[in-house]
């Protein structure tokens, strides 16, 4: 086991990684920015160095900094997290390169994984189901027109290079796709540096679910079960939930050896998410994460595996403890992402001092903070200051403590996401498990 680790990233995933290490007897190594100087997570560690000014790119995404630090405090690796640099195949390779270990996969697969097209036949190669579509880069608009008829509208126009969301759009004519196909091109390669198109079948009311897979150097690989994901407001993740409220053990099993069958395929090691789309009992891979994911913790609730400690021994070339048939599911757990933001200004930001913060707690509750009282949120970055997870033995008991949770967590000094929480989680729909992603709009989710 690594001696020391430094932990590239800030707020709730920073303590969580450290937490992890803290009970493995791994020494930790904080970067901060200098609006971070008083952050939890900076006093959480055990060493911690200010390595720049407040913009991201001045500071958690300066690989060059951030590398002179592991190296004079002799880090033996560096965890992520998630965001940032963690999806950044330069940044594992610069690691790599620096004879520093890179707590997720190869640089290749990041690399490899960062192209939707090329994702995608590695998984017709691997025989995993993918989105009805062409997997060509589009070319043309001629190309595309034909390509457009033979699959029939509406189509989904998105950029190989995309992610979270943007990058992609709905379209239902042939105008509309010449149209779509040069915006599109033009975010991407503003946004990515990278203009490359596809075009795939729309789906029109699908559900998110994601299989979370670990995999050791040693070749074996397997699967955490899943979580639903499709609790989404402009592409950002809200509430997830372990396992799908319309997973079988069949389906489970199903898509999770096909979650499997793409990892081994790719040369897969460490955590990873597969997401798929799911509709009308068909499911569609969409796209490899190579990063432990926001959500992972209500997959750690369900299957009372610690992902990031198991994270920290494939890291260090151990075999996994465990084999697929040591999984279960128990139970069911949620998540909502708390957040600093204004559900009546349109979920603007707002950054601030805490005056006052209780956190919930109790049987069946976990709140991954980073946060605290007096603690000021600065401006610059994401406005996810914790999260609100419990479990209970069935969802009925699930959803009843996380309305108890929502209804004891108090933040005040700046507004919270928390009464937008507290009206998602009566609305009857959500009860039922009837979900789909456009479940927000659907029901058009005023804050409280
Ligand atoms: N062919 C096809 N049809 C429907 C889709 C639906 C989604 C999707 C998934 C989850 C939430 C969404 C919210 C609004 C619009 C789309 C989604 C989707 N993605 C891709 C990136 C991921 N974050 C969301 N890709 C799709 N692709
Ligand atoms: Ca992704």
């Amino acid at each position: 086991m690594f001696k020391k680790i430094l932990i590239a990233n800030r707020g709730e995933i920073a303590i969580r990684v450290m937490r992890a290490c803290k009970e493995l007897g791994v020494s930790t190594v904080a970067v901060y920015s200098e609006a971070d100087s008083n952050a939890l997570f900076a006093k959480y560690a055990d060493e911690a160095y200010c390595i720049g000014p407040p913009p991201s790119s001045r500071s958690y995404l300066n690989i060059d900094s951030i590398i002179d630090v592991a190296r004079k405090t002799g880090a033996e690796a560096i965890h992520p997290g998630y965001g940032f640099l963690s999806e950044n195949a330069k940044f594992a390779s610069a690691c790599e390169k620096a004879g520093i270990i890179f707590i997720g996969p190869s640089s290749e697969v990041i690399e490899k994984m960062g192209s939707k097209i090329t994702a995608r036949s590695a998984m017709i190669e691997a025989g995993v189901p993918v989105v009805p579509g062409d997997g060509r880069a589009i070319e043309d608009d001629a190309t595309a027109i034909e390509i457009g008829e033979s699959i029939g509208y509406p189509l989904m126009v998105k950029a190989s290079a995309g992610g979270g969301g943007i990058g992609m759009k709905v379209v239902y004519t042939p105008e509309e796709l010449t149209r779509a196909l040069s915006s599109i091109r033009n975010v991407a390669a503003s946004t990515f540096g990278d203009s490359t198109v596809f075009i795939e079948k729309y789906l029109e009311e699908p559900r998110h679910i994601e299989i979370q897979i670990l995999a050791d150097s040693q070749g074996n690989c397997l699967y955490l079960g899943d979580r639903e994901c499709s609790i989404q407001r402009r592409h950002q993740k809200l509430i997830e939930e372990a396992p799908s409220p319309i997973m079988t053990p069949e389906l489970r099993r199903d898509m999770g050896e096909a979650a499997v069958k793409a990892a081994k395929k790719i040369g897969y090691v460490n955590a990873g998410t597969v997401e798929f789309l799911y509709s009308k009992g068909d499911y569609y891979f969409l796209e490899v994460n190579t990063r432990l994911q926001v959500e992972h913790g209500v997959t750690e609730l369900v299957t009372g595996i610690d992902i990031v400690k198991q994270q920290l021994r494939v890291a260090c070339g151990e075999k996994l403890p465990f084999t697929q048939d040591d999984i279960e599911i128990r139970g069911s757990a949620i998540e909502c992402r708390i957040n600093a933001e204004d559900p009546l200004n349109d979920f603007a930001p707002s950054p601030g001092k805490i005056r006052r913060y209780r956190s919930a707690g109790g049987p069946g509750v976990r709140v991954d903070s980073g946060v605290h009282m007096g603690y000021v949120i600065p401006p610059f970055y994401d406005s996810m200051i914790s999260k609100l997870c419990v479990w209970g033995s069935d969802r009925e008991e699930a959803i009843a403590r996380m309305k108890r949770a929502l209804y004891e967590y108090v933040v005040v000094g700046v507004k919270t996401n928390i009464p937008f929480h507290r009206t998602v989680l009566s609305i009857d729909a959500f009860a039922k498990g009837d979900l789909t992603t456009h479940f927000i709009d659907d029901h058009d989710v005023l804050s409280a």
